[in-house]
Order: structure tokens, then sequence, then C-alpha cells
């Protein structure tokens, strides 16, 4: 199911209220037909259909006009958390305006062109020379990656060996051979790299191994690798390299007042853009550079003074609505952006952020004048071609054997092999209980979890509507336990404070909702458990990779009900996939996945009941 989808789902019933609202509209279409309007009917009618148009009409304008509310795409949740802002008044139009009207009308066509897919078979892609080294790329960049000779020392069956264990795989169509960086001295030097800045760290992780020389030479890569791998510095060290080795463009005039950023970094949760930014920032600072993290729910006059008086920034790390409005008010711009990542590339690429994302790659130099970056751990098809568009023939590096599990593109039953894994490292247990007694059972699971040393064990709870997370939070703490919460019911201020009472262990059971699914990196959460299940067996890989990060082992508990028998199989697929036990419970709902997936209706299912004996075919 696609964000989009998400956004509308509600605490009632959704397929029915659907449905609903299809027989609503075959109602109306139905009258229309109907023959028998008489002159006075029919004038009553036009009458109150110009009323409704106008009304219509004034509505567009007011969305229009308010661009906080075009942040409601930010998290599954958003529709109800922005805050009223007052923003400035228009200042009357300067010729600097029409100017800028002018680039702007030139970038839509550009960004039509993009999204069109236009350019592809036009670019021809730097040739690495046979000892791994790579041009430069027409981005600007000044450096180019050159293979160190320790590096080039390592004998090849080692390389084999490491690619094996590690199952990376690594797809690129100009066949470039760059081998893995086995250790962080395999790094070519640089700047940042004379400042140690990966000193805790004994070796890169897998995807910074197989993903960093292909980044490094400039080449657009999606990297697919399980939650809590480090992909945040997978892309995080090439995008600096890449700045800081490469002059920053001259000086617009003084009277500019736009903010122009050389890199951006695009999340979909205001707190995953706020860690990212606070990640990149630790790197950007040891070379000079600057980075400013733009989100919804705070003070866009703060955002925006802080652009100002940084004279801009070089690397800005944004959420889509937010870092969208800056780009329609002329306070930002992308023009001059050498380096564009998505992270949680699958979610920023699903319909809920589809559009900002085309207007925000828009905005930057075309594809083949930037570097582009997506990374993710859950890759469903659904957005691969999306995604190739915005990118110039990427190498894609995948870490860890791929199984078949379903999921949104409804490809789970054969036709394709879905990219979907859980962290091996997470212990996944999955109950089958009955829906009324779902509170019951938390609270037990979080004083067995909590029992002795371990009361202060950080455990997150997730569950799937604001409201159930309010109602969980209060049920918990009338029962005596601390607890504080996150989701789009709060202000800004009120999750960022949760957050940081659950990180700093004051509070140690955090109730969430899918706000908190992906990225987040919590240090020690030893246990995650899940209410009720997520929309899509992604979001359940995403919430489980909670815990069990970098390298630690971690621990899920998912109570099931007959609610969610729609997400058995796939979920019976991620259990088995893992070598996790597999309750006969959940098996008697049906192991089939989702087939495909219906606009307006969501996803059709087979199910399978498996307490039926299958009957036998027999052929003369
Ligand atoms: N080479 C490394 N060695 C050890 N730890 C590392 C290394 N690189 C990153 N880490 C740490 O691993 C943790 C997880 O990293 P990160 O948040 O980037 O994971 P991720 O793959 O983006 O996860 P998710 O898919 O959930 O977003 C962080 O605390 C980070 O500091």
């Amino acid at each position: 199911m696609s964000a989009g989808k998400k956004h509308s789902r509600s605490e009632g019933d959704e397929q029915d209220a659907r449905l609903a609202k299809k027989s609503k509209t075959d109602e109306v279409v139905a009258g229309s037909d109907s023959p028998a309007l008489n002159g006075e009917k029919k004038k009553k009618k036009d009458k109150k259909d110009k009323k409704k148009k106008e009304k219509k009409e004034k509505k567009t304008e007011e969305t229009k006009e308010d661009p906080e509310q075009q942040e409601t795409t930010e998290t599954p949740e958003a529709e109800a958390e922005a805050p009223v802002e007052t923003e400035p008044k228009p200042e009357k139009k300067s010729k600097k305006d029409k100017k800028d009207k002018k680039e702007k009308k030139e970038k839509k066509s550009k960004r039509t062109e993009e999204t069109n897919g236009a350019a592809s078979t036009e670019v021809s892609e730097p040739e690495p020379a046979s000892d791994g080294t790579a041009e430069p790329k027409a981005n600007g960049a000044s450096y180019s990656y050159k293979q160190t000779a320790a590096l080039s020392s390592v004998p090849q069956p080692e390389i084999d060996a490491f690619l094996k264990k590690q199952e990376i795989t690594i797809t690129d169509p100009s066949d470039s051979k760059l081998r893995p960086i086995l250790q962080f001295t395999h790094l070519p030097e640089s700047k940042l790299l004379s400042k140690n800045p990966f000193k805790d760290f004994s070796a890169p992780t897998p995807i910074q191994s197989a993903s960093w020389p292909f980044a490094l030479s400039g080449r657009d890569v999606i990297g697919v690798a399980e939650t809590g791998s480090g992909k945040t510095i997978a892309f995080a060290l090439p995008l600096i390299e890449a700045l800081a080795s490469s002059p920053r463009p001259k000086a617009h005039s003084k009277h500019d007042r736009t903010a122009r950023a050389r890199a951006v970094v695009v999340s979909p949760t205001r707190e995953l853009a706020m860690q990212t930014h606070a990640a990149i920032s630790t790197l950007a600072s040891l070379v000079g550079l600057s980075a400013v993290c733009l989100f919804g729910g705070a003070s866009k006059d703060d955002q925006r003074n802080l652009l100002r008086r940084n004279n801009g920034a070089d690397i800005i790390v944004a959420t889509p609505g937010r870092l969208k409005d800056f780009l329609s008010e002329g306070s930002v711009s992308l023009g001059d952006v050498m380096f564009a990542v998505l992270d949680e590339a699958d979610r920023m690429l699903d319909k809920g952020f589809e559009e900002d994302i085309k207007l925000i790659l828009g905005d930057c130099p075309q594809r083949e004048k930037r570097q582009t970056m997506m990374f993710t751990a859950t890759w469903p098809t659904s957005v691969r071609g999306l995604a190739e568009g915005f990118m110039v023939t990427p190498v894609k590096v995948t870490v860890g054997g791929r199984t078949r599990a379903g999921g949104e593109d409804g490809e789970g039953n054969g036709s394709g092999v879905i990219e979907l894994q859980a962290n091996s490292r997470i212990e996944q247990k999955v109950e089958v209980v009955d829906p009324r007694g779902k509170e019951q059972r938390l609270l037990e699971l979080l004083k067995e979890a909590q029992r002795g040393s371990a009361k202060n064990d950080r455990i997150l709870v997730f569950c799937l509507y604001k409201k159930e997370a309010t109602r969980v939070e209060q049920f918990l703490e009338k029962r005596g336990l601390k607890v504080c919460s996150i989701h789009g019911d709060l202000r800004q201020d009120q999750r960022t404070r949760s957050l940081e009472a659950f990180k700093s262990g004051s509070t140690s059971v955090l109730v969430a909702t899918d706000v908190a699914a992906r990225g987040l990196d919590i240090p020690e959460v030893k246990l995650v458990i899940n209410v009720t299940f997520p929309l899509t067996i992604e979001d359940y890989v995403h919430r489980i990779g909670r815990t069990g990060r970098a390298g630690k082992d971690g621990k899920a508990i998912t109570l099931f009900t007959e609610y969610d028998k729609a997400h058995s199989g796939s979920l019976v697929n991620i259990l088995k996939a893992a070598n996790q036990p597999v309750p006969e419970e959940l098996l008697k709902f049906g192991t089939t996945v989702k087939k495909k997936q219906h606009d307006q209706y969501g996803a059709f299912y087979k199910d399978v009941d498996m307490s039926k004996k299958g009957k036998k075919i027999t052929f003369d």
C-alpha cells in the first residue's frame, strides 16, 4: 500500500470506508444519467453546481496559500500534525522575482524531461581504468577516485571471499569492477580522513565497503542493506569528500538572499532528518563545511535565519514538505547541488512523497550534472522504475540474501524476487492473540522484559494509529509504568522531548506510531513490541529494525490477530528467511502473499486454508 493510502487510513475500517466512498460516487454518476430533470429542477441544480464550483475553487486557493498544508505528506499521519505558522507577507515583485520566474520556467521544462526519463540514452558513463581508477564525474567535483596500493595488493580470492561472506551483490551496468574497501586504510587519503573520523569503528560495514568505491568515483548508487548497517555514513562520506574537494561556486550578489546548497539529503520524517543532520554535521565540521536541517513543525523564521546567518549552507538535510516550501518562496535554491541523497528511498518514492521528490530533484541540476544516491533497507519493485528515472546508470549494491516475502508491488507470488530481509540478528517472535486481549498481553510482556536487572531496558512499542498510541500510553501509565510517546497528534516539541527522554533513559518505554519506524538510531533498544501490525511488510522490517543495530542483537515480539491475516504470508516468509520460528496459529491464516493492489480498494489477497488437505488431481 502506498503512503498516500496510509495517510487516509483512519481508525475505522478503511476497506468499508473506501467501498462506501465508491458506491457514493456511483450514485452521483447514476443520478446525472437520469433523464427526468424538468426545467425548474435543472435551474436549481445549475445554481447549486455553480455555488459548489466556486466553493471548491476558493478551497483550492486557500490550500495553495497555506504552505504548511503542503507539508501533509511528511509522515504517515501528517494531516493532523502540522501546526499553523504565520508566514511573512510576500514582498512586491521585483526584477529578481521576474528572473527567478524565468529560471523556474526553464527548470520546469527540464523537470518534465527528467521525470519522463528523456535524457537517459544520451549519457555515457565515465569508464574507469582497469586499476580501479575512475574519471571525475560531470557534477563539478574535482576529485577522482584512485584505488589505493594497499587495496590493490589484496589477493583476489580474499576479495571474492569477502563479497561471498557478506552476501554482497553489485549490479553495475558499466562493469567497473571496483574492489570493496575492506579497511578504512584502503580509502584514498583526504583532509577528512586525516582527522580520523572513524576511530571508534574497527572496519567499514559491508554496505560502506562495497558502495564507497563507486560513490567516491562519482557514480550514482542505489544501496540496499539491512536496518542498522551504517547506511548513513555510506552516503555521508562520499558526499563530504565531493564537497570538500570542490571549490565553492562564486558567491552570488550580496543582495541575493537565496541560500544555495551544494548537497541535499531528503529524509521522510523530522526526527530522522535531525539525526542525519547531526551525523553529517560531525563529519562536515572536520573539513569546514556547514550543514543545516530544515523540517516541519518548527519555526520557519528560525530556519530561514539560520540559512541567512551562515550565508547559505553547503549541505541541507530536510524533510520534503519544508524544503518544498523554502524552494517555492525562493529562500533556498538547489541549482548548485552536486550531490543529492534520498534516504529511506523507497518511502521517498512512494505515492505520498513522489510529487515532492520530483519537485526537489527538479530544482537540482540535471541528473547528468549531479550525483544521486538512494539508500534503504527495503526496495520494492514498485519504486525501482521511478528511481532509475532520477539517476544515470546507477550501480546497485545489495547486502544480504534476499527473500521472496511479498510486498506492495504484488510480485510475491513467484513472478519476481522481492528484496526484503529482516536483520538476521533480531530474534523475532509472533504471538497470535485475541484482539481484545492485546493491551493486557502488552502489559505482561513489558513486566516480563523489565524484570530484575533489566528494569530500565529500553522498549519500543509500535501502534498503527495515533489514537491507539494515546490510548496505549494512558493504559500503561495508569498501571504505573513510566512511558512517553511519539506520534503525529503531538506537537514537535513534545515529540522531541519524548525521543530525548527515551534516548537518555529517563523513560524506558516509548509508544510510537510508524513515524518512528524508519531510520531512528536509538542506542540499546532491547525489545520492539508490535501491538498492531503495520500497513505493509516493509514497515514491519523497519519497525523491528529499531533494535539489533550496529552488529548488536535484538528482540521483537509481534501481537498478531485475525485482523492482520492479510499479512500472514509475507510475515511467514520473513520469519523463515531469518530462521525464526513460525507459530502454527500464524500458518492457519494462510501463506499466500498479497498479489496485487487496486488504487482505490487497496490490496487483494488470496487466503489459503492451511488446515484443509489439498485435493489430489490425477491424470489419466
Ligand atoms: N563502520 C561502522 N562500524 C560500526 N558501527 C558503525 C559503522 N558505521 C556506522 N555505524 C553505526 O551503526 C549505527 C547504525 O547506522 P545507521 O543509522 O546509519 O544505520 P542504517 O543502515 O541507516 O539503518 P536504517 O535502515 O534503520 O536507517 C549507528 O549508530 C552508526 O554510528
